[in-house]
């Protein structure tokens, strides 16, 4: 046995986003995984955006060698009435930078077909960390019925358990993207670790890290200064507080190290309609229920509880201000 594990491969679905940028450099200087594709999904932005700044984000950091695989325009159910989270981020969903285009192009594969064959072709052994509406993982889920099994784990972004919603009282913005594709996923069986923002509102990057951001002359640091101007105005709006929440970033490195948190497990479903629609619930099955509900023998998934917050935000800025 040799002392070296092999890097952990991961696949990033994203929708960028200020934060899912600041995620994707994370992973790009992360010795213990291996970036092998972004595939893309509307969001903070519209998909095909995304796709053009996930590009971006690849050619910043001269990773142009990650193929990018771009996903659904649409939800689960072929909706075209999409929530997107421009003000949370800016137009162009990166802080409003004028950025050039990118030079590079999407493969030809779907986000979802891309998904399906990598899970084949390396089983048990690939990561999908989502930052985004889950759509691309439930077609994925749909398309191959041994994807949830072929599937190594998936770290979500998404819910709000037990807490408020950042969309409404009831919803967090990944879940209420697409209700129904997130139902699908915490149902399928795969090998599941939810982290909300019952977790990430813990996870703040504050004014004075920002500054240490900006007088580093790291790359990623130089240019992630510019982009968050824009997500603190809006959390200093929003929620009143000079710092922003590090969503993606911290589902990411639950990918990385799963001892920066620690989960509950359970099933968790998903309401698709009223006025809780994008509502997670996890049934902790402590109780055995008489009735046989659209909750019985459904598999179990890994809920996060508690976060070493403080160890977040170090990984977070000693990564990226080198
Ligand atoms: O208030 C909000 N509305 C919509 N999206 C938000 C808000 N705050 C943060 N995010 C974005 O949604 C994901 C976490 O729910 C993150 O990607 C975050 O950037």
């Amino acid at each position: 046995m040799t002392s070296q594990t092999e890097p952990k491969k991961i696949i990033i679905d994203t929708d960028p986003g200020i934060d899912d940028a600041m995620a994707i450099f994370l992973a790009l200087r992360s010795p213990e995984i291996q970036v092998i594709g972004l595939t893309t999904i509307y969001g903070n932005v519209y998909t095909t955006l995304a796709t053009r700044n996930a590009l971006h984000l690849l050619e910043v950091a001269g990773r142009t060698d990650i193929p990018v695989a771009e996903g659904s325009h649409v939800t689960l159910t072929k909706g075209t009435k999409l929530r997107i989270a421009d003000f949370v981020h800016g137009a162009d969903g990166l802080g409003n930078q004028n950025f050039p285009p990118p030079n590079g192009k999407p493969i030809e594969e779907s986000a979802a077909e891309f998904l399906v064959n990598q899970a084949k072709a390396n089983p048990g052994k690939v990561t999908v960390v989502a930052l985004g509406p889950l759509t691309n993982i439930a077609l994925a889920i749909q398309m191959d019925p041994e994807f949830a099994k072929n599937i190594g784990q998936i770290v979500l972004l998404g819910g709000s358990f037990a807490v408020n919603g950042n969309v409404n009282p009831a919803a967090e913005a990944n879940i209420f993207g697409d209700p129904d594709a997130a139902d699908v996923v915490f149902t399928s069986g795969a090998d599941i670790l939810a982290v909300g923002i019952n977790v990430t509102h813990q996870v703040v990057l504050s004014g004075s890290d920002r500054e240490k951001l900006a007088s580093s002359k790291g790359k990623f640091a130089q240019y992630l200064t510019g982009i968050l101007e824009v997500y603190f105005s809006y959390h200093c709006d929003a929620y009143n507080t000079n710092g922003v929440y590090l969503h993606d970033p911290t589902a990411l490195l639950a990918a990385v190290d799963p001892s920066l948190v620690t989960c509950t497990e359970g099933a968790v479903r998903v309401q698709t309609s009223g006025i809780t629609r994008g509502l997670t619930i996890l049934y902790n099955k402590q109780k055995r229920f008489e009735e046989v509900t659209k909750w019985s023998n459904m598999p179990t998934v890994k809920v996060a509880v508690t976060v070493d917050a403080p160890r977040v935000v170090k990984l977070v800025m000693d990564r990226l201000v080198a």
